[in-house]
C-alpha cells in the first residue's frame, strides 16, 4: 500500500497546455504551512494564479518562462534543460496578494512553492547567479545544496526553498535530522515537502519518515516525479548506486529560521575524521 505521504504524479490538463503533475494543499494533506504545485508548460501556455494568503517561490525548474506581475515583467528566465544540468536556476517571489502569470516561452516545468504570506515583501527575481551553492557531508553522506530561498534570505515572510543533488551510494538528509519542534534555539518546526527527480529516470530512492515515538514511521521507494510529504520526524533519502538523486525542497512553520535537530543515535557520524 502506499504510503499517505508519498504522492505520485498525475498528469491533468488544467488549461491549455497546462499538465498539473503535483499538487500538495494545506486542504488535502497533513500540512498546515506549505503548499506545493508542479506543472508543465507547452510552448506558449500562460498559466495565471492570485494569490490570497500565501506567498509563492515560483521556479523555473526546466526550460525558459517569463513570469508578469504588476508592473514587473521578467522575461525568458531559467537556465536549464534538465535539473541535472546541476546548475542553479531563476526563481520568482511573490507575496500574498499579488497575482501573477507564468508564459512558457521553451517547453518548461514550473515548481510552485506555497507558505503563509505573513508580512508583505515586494516582488523580486531571485536569479541563479545569486543562489549559494554549498557541498555538504563526508564519506558516503555527500551531496551538493543550491539554496534558492534560505533563510538567510529575507525576501520571504515565511518560505523556504532549496534543491539538492545527491549521487548514487550516498545518503542526504543524513545523519537523520528533524525540525518539528517550534523550540529555538535548540530546533525550529519547519514542515517540508521533498519534490523528487531520478537521473536516469526509472530508478528510486529511499526515503524514511519517522519520528522519536515512531508514531509516523513510513519507508518508502521514491520514485521519480514523485513527491514525499514531512509534517515532522526525520527525514533521510538513500540514493542505490548508478543513479543520482535530485530533490526541491519547501520548507515553512511558525518562524523563517532553519534549525534542524540531529537524531542522537547517529549524531556521531558527523565526528568522524
Ligand atoms: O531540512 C532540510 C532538508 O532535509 C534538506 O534540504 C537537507 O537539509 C538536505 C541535506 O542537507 O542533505
Amino acid at each position: 500500500m502506499t504510503s499517505h505521504l508519498l504522492r505520485k504524479p498525475q498528469s491533468q490538463s488544467i488549461g491549455e497546455g497546462i499538465t498539473l503533475i503535483q499538487e500538495v494543499l494545506t486542504s488535502d494533506s497533513p500540512l498546515d504551512y506549505v503548499g506545493f504545485k508542479l506543472i508543465d508548460l507547452a510552448v506558449g501556455a500562460v498559466y495565471e494564479q492570485p494569490l490570497e494568503q500565501d506567498e509563492c517561490c515560483i521556479v523555473a525548474l526546466t526550460g525558459k518562462i517569463t513570469v508578469t506581475e504588476g508592473e514587473h515583467r521578467f522575461e525568458g528566465i531559467g537556465t536549464r534543460e534538465s535539473v541535472f544540468e546541476k546548475k542553479p536556476t531563476d526563481s520568482v517571489f511573490v507575496s500574498g496578494g499579488a497575482s501573477f502569470t507564468v508564459e512558457a516561452v521553451t517547453p518548461a516545468t514550473v515548481a510552485l512553492c506555497y507558505s503563509p504570506a505573513v508580512e508583505p515583501r515586494p516582488t523580486k527575481l531571485l536569479p541563479a547567479s545569486g543562489v549559494g551553492v554549498v557541498h555538504r557531508g563526508k564519506y558516503n553522506n555527500q551531496r551538493m545544496v543550491h539554496d534558492i530561498l534560505p533563510d538567510s534570505d529575507p525576501s520571504a515572510s515565511s518560505l523556504l526553498v532549496v534543491e539538492v543533488y545527491t549521487e548514487g551510494g550516498n545518503f542526504s538528509s543524513y545523519p537523520p535530522h528533524k525540525h518539528d519542534r517550534d523550540l529555538l534555539p535548540e530546533e525550529s518546526l519547519l514542515e517540508e515537502t521533498y519534490y523528487h527527480e531520478l537521473a536516469p529516470k526509472q530508478g528510486f530512492v529511499f526515503q524514511r519518515v519517522y519520528t522519536d515515538d515512531r508514531s509516523i514511521d513510513e519507508t518508502m521507494a521514491v520514485e521519480h516525479r514523485n513527491v514525499v510529504i514531512v509534517p515532522a520526524g526525520y527525514h533521510p533519502v538513500g540514493v542505490p548506486d548508478g543513479y543520482t538523486s535530485y530533490y526541491l525542497n519547501v520548507m515553512a512553520g511558525p518562524k523563517r529560521v532553519w534549525k534542524f535537530y540531529n537524531e542522537p543515535d547517529h549524531e556521531w557520524i558527523l565526528n568522524r575524521d
